[in-house]
């Protein structure tokens, strides 16, 4: 049998009733998955730790961003062992094919039909400033909010996908479907990788608009980057990152952030590196990373009490760790934001935003509405 090409992989995933697709932002990694050969429903890392060190080949997945309930099982915990896996990149294929179902009938372009944001999310927002303006030890909070879209028809996943790579080529991939539910991510973030012992890792928190002009887009990421607000927000990262792996790793820290720039957004970025101790795995740096700052905040306890109380709906795999694990416990998982998950007939899209004392709660409005843009494309695409 002959590699398949990309463009049958992603006909392929519109049929399958399972499949996930993940790619690296350096494009090394690319994976296609479709079946399943086993999965499980977990919320536990050391569960899901060992039941990923049975497998021979990598299994694909999130845990949840907190113990909130979602009201989708695939949101609050799933990890899936594909039945056959295309190593786009190695061009190597685990497991074996079955009953490959490649025609597709023609079908209806999906329209948007109704757009249905949140109401009070300023208001909401503006509570937790006070509160931070009241007491100097609460710092950061991470506030996201949710936007419910209906389609006139489910998703057509082979365009999304040829959408995905052509709209965000430098981003990670992530698309997880399980029958009528689909969890898609554009995200810029690392959260780890271990690969031999090595580790990388990434503060990505601190943003400004694009400009399509040349001159001003280079001023606004100098202004980012002089900016005390900004600067605060991923120094706050940063410092969590660096305490939480001291004891496991040596790390390299850069002295200060540069930009990351993504289409619609421009990032402080500040990459990490390091050789870890024997015995680190992916799933072990996750348990001590996550939730950082970039989505939860400082004090941790307080934050997630926060986001419990201000947000509308639980996040489930929004902003929550997801990608590939190895056998070896060498993986690596993002952050599932600049995502959206589909689910009968209508598609919730997530985007947050580090709030500070000194932050202006519209602005954050207007920087979330933004970070909602990726997905809004892919959607506004398939009409096309
Ligand atoms: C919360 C999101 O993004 C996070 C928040 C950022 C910020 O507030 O500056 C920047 C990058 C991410 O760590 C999101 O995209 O939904």
């Amino acid at each position: 049998m002959s590699f398949p090409s990309e463009k049958e992989l992603w006909q392929r995933f519109e049929l399958a009733e399972v499949a996930v697709y993940f790619a690296t932002a350096d494009k090394k990694s690319r994976y296609y998955g479709f079946g399943v050969a086993d999965e499980i429903f977990s919320r536990d890392i050391h569960e899901i730790a060992t039941w990923a060190a049975g497998k021979n080949y990598p299994v694909f997945g999130g845990v949840p961003f907190d113990d909130q309930l979602h009201t989708a099982t695939m949101m609050n915990g799933y990890f899936l062992q594909p039945k056959v896996l295309y190593d786009i990149a190695e061009q190597h294929l685990w497991g074996y094919e079955t009953n490959v179902v490649t025609n597709r009938s023609k079908r209806r372009r999906p329209e948007i039909e109704r757009v249905v944001d949140e109401t009070n999310w300023v208001q909401r927002v503006q509570h937790a400033i006070d509160a931070m303006q009241s007491d100097g030890t609460k710092q950061k909070v991470v506030l996201g909010r949710q936007r419910q879209v209906t389609l006139s028809e489910p998703l057509d996943m082979a365009k999304l996908i040829a959408d995905l790579q052509m709209t965000q080529p430098h981003n990670y991939h992530f698309i997880l479907k399980r029958d009528n539910d689909i969890f898609i991510s554009a995200t810029p973030e690392r959260l780890v990788k271990i690969n031999d012992g090595h580790l990388a890792t990434a503060g990505v928190a601190g943003t400004a608009r694009r400009s399509q002009d040349e001159t001003e887009d280079l001023q606004l990421a100098a202004t980012l980057l002089n900016d005390p607000k900004n600067l605060q927000e991923h120094a706050i990262v940063v410092n969590r990152i660096v305490e939480r792996l001291a004891g496991m790793a040596a790390l390299t820290v850069p002295k200060g952030p540069t930009i990351m720039k993504n289409p619609q957004v421009q990032h402080l970025y500040t990459p990490i590196t390091g050789q870890v101790n024997d015995g680190v795995t992916t799933l072990s740096i996750v348990d001590r990373l996550h939730p950082t700052p970039a989505l939860g905040g400082q004090p941790e306890e307080w934050a997630l009490t926060q986001i419990a109380q201000l947000e509308q709906n639980p996040r489930g795999l929004f902003a929550a760790p997801v990608g590939v694990l190895r056998p070896s416990g060498d993986g690596e998982m993002v952050v599932g934001i600049r995502s959206m998950f589909a689910h009968a007939g209508k598609v919730d899209l997530f985007a947050g935003a580090g709030i500070l004392a000194d932050s202006d709660a519209t602005q954050e409005y207007e920087e979330t509405a933004l970070k909602m843009q990726p997905m809004m494309k892919l959607l506004e695409r398939q009409h096309d």
